[in-house]
């Protein structure tokens, strides 16, 4: 060794290389390897491996660089990597890094349970879970937690976990309200001490959309368990539901704002109860349109250059207005039909895409009478009558010199109107002087079946009728703005009564229409597919033939059961 140094020392003018001192050294050792001394011929082997070459040559490649110009070092520089890499994995793989725990103490209990220790940064967001004390144990446990809410989202806490302790308080013996009260006094982090539900729910839950039949708030309803967990709702809205695993209380969204967290609505065997004890609790009250007497039957069917538009007949929508005050007709055919549709407080909906090879959806224009509804169809139908078309009614008067069959009127015997209304072929009717008069199916198919798009105006009453998987209507309300605007833009416009063709609205007719409307919306605002205000006409005309255009060629929410099953309604 002795030797080595001195060598080295008296060697160490870098110029000479490096590789050049080992060589020398190698050759030393392979002297004292001969003589079998201790310990050598691991040295000599350490010397003369590649990877130490490869790291001289590289470190006279750097000398020379800082001497000259710089040198590619790539190839050698490879060499190191792939060897040093190797044989630094080795030597990690073979240490053993594992702390060594402490053996277990002999006396555990072979029931203990698991406690688990779960820390939640609350920042502003409600915590998304509720609890509930056990019944029978007392326990304070955790009831549901909210999907998509910071419980869920940390997927640390589960339904069925039974607190300890909350913030380091035992809950033990407490009411949920005072762990609620922990809770919400607690700013940033939150540490929860519980036992694990021992068989945790796994799930299954499809994803299911619906539309809501009814309104629901939350803050109003007692019975919920959380009402700031509540998701309030509107009918007609369109809801996601997440979970329904509660048999009374189920999570949704709606689908107009998909990245909130799910809120607790009430399941459908819950709302049901409750729409019932309101149903029963609220008589029917029919909105009150212009009084009825005797008319002499006249022709408000408009005609533009020789175009015959049906279904504007006056006598039909006076019939219509007699029906709808009081309660006969339609309403009184379709008891079970209307209450059926009250009574569903959800009802499962798909999007649908009508095929442009498919028949077009019908159009319902639905509104309170003097509203517009007729002027709205009659600009429509007139800016493309080879697009847009109206369905002929049916009725028992008889025909008139000027008329044709099937042109103003469907001429049939009452017979034969009697048993389209039996067999459930009319969208709605009535009897107006003695005659019946009605918008049948048949005459909405006639329409469709030419590949126009058929708008036909009904009382709120008939859509359920018409909601079916043939027809696929997408209904439109046509809303009165408010009293004051129509103050303004009905200052020339006339109503139909029963006394007079053509008179100026009343400041009556005007809060009647209000009233009427509001009454609609109230108990049939669940089906509309769309509302249109009717206060400057030409917008609104322009929002209908849009709306019409829309229903037919985008994706729209629809009943399930038009889609899935052929044989349903
Ligand atoms: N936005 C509007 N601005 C001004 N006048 C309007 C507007 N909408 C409708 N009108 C006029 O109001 C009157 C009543 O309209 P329309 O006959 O269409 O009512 P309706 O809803 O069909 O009710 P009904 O079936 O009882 O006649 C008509 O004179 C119509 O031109």
């Amino acid at each position: 060794m002795f030797r080595w140094c001195k060598f080295i020392s008296t060697k160490t003018n870098i110029l000479l290389g490096l590789s050049h001192i080992l060589t020398l050294v190698l050759q030393e050792l392979n002297l004292l390897c001969k003589r079998d001394v201790n310990g050598v011929g691991m040295l000599y082997d350490l010397l003369r491996s590649h990877w130490l070459q490869a790291l001289l040559k590289i470190y006279e490649c750097l000398q020379n660089y800082l001497g000259k110009r710089p040198m590619p070092v790539t190839l050698q520089a490879r060499a190191l990597n792939r060897e040093a890499m190797l044989s630094a994995h080795d030597t990690v793989a073979q240490k053993d890094f594992e702390p060594t725990l402490p053996p277990l103490p002999d006396n555990i209990p072979e029931n203990e349970e698991a406690m688990r220790i779960v820390c939640l940064v609350k920042n502003n967001q409600p915590l998304g879970a509720t609890i509930k004390r056990h019944e029978i144990t007392g326990d304070i446990t955790v009831a549901r937690v909210i999907n998509g809410g910071l419980a869920d989202r940390s997927g640390l806490l589960y339904a069925g976990d039974k607190l300890v302790e909350v913030n380091g308080v035992p809950v033990e013996g407490l009411e949920p309200e005072q762990v609620i009260n922990i809770l919400a006094l607690s700013q940033g982090t939150i540490m929860f001490k519980l036992i694990p539900v021992s068989d945790r729910p796994v799930s299954n839950q499809t994803t299911l959309y619906v539309r809501a039949m009814a309104d629901y708030c939350p803050l109003q309803d007692p019975a919920i368990p959380c009402a700031d967990a509540g998701l309030p709702f509107k009918k007609g809205e369109i809801l996601q539901i997440v979970d329904q695993n509660d048999a009374l209380w189920w999570q949704a969204r709606k689908v107009s704002d998909l990245s909130a967290c799910a809120g607790l609505i009430p399941s459908n065997h819950l709302l049901k109860r409750k729409q019932r004890e309101f149903w029963w609790s609220q008589p029917f009250q029919p909105h009150l349109c212009l009084k009825s007497s005797i008319l002499e039957e006249d022709i408000l069917g408009y005609r533009t250059s020789c175009l015959h538009f049906t279904g504007f007949r006056r006598s039909m929508r006076l019939c219509r207005r007699k029906s709808w005050n009081n309660q006969q007709s339609c309403y009184a055919r379709c008891p079970s039909s209307c209450y059926s549709a009250l009574a569903a407080p959800y009802e499962e909906v798909v999007r649908y895409q009508r095929h442009p090879a498919d028949r077009n959806r019908l159009i319902v224009l639905v509104g309170p009478a003097g509203v517009g509804v007729n002027e709205l169809r009659r600009r429509l139908i007139s800016s493309n009558p080879r697009e847009f078309q109206s369905a002929v009614p049916h009725t028992t008067r008889v025909q008139k010199s000027y008329e044709m069959n099937g042109r103003e009127y469907h001429y049939v015997s009452k017979e034969t109107f009697e048993n389209m209304v039996y067999s459930h072929r009319m969208l709605e009717y009535g009897e107006y002087k003695g005659y019946l008069y009605g918008t049948s199916v048949d005459a909405v198919r006639t329409v469709l079946d030419e590949g126009k798009i058929c708008v036909i105006d009904l009382e709120p009453q008939g859509i359920q009728i018409a909601r079916t998987h043939e027809l696929k209507p997408y209904i439109i309300f046509i809303k009165p703005s408010s009293i004051s605007c129509m103050r303004q833009t009905r200052k020339n416009a006339r109503i139909i009564t029963d006394y007079y063709v053509n008179m100026k609205f009343k400041e009556e007719d005007l809060q009647e229409m209000e009233d009427s409307a509001k009454k609609m919306e109230d108990q049939f605002g669940q089906f509309f597919d769309q509302v249109i205000v009717n206060d400057n006409l030409q917008e609104a005309s322009a929002q209908l033939l849009s709306a019409v255009h829309r229903a037919q060629d985008e994706p729209q929410w629809v009943p399930a059961m038009w889609i899935c099953s052929d044989t349903q309604p």
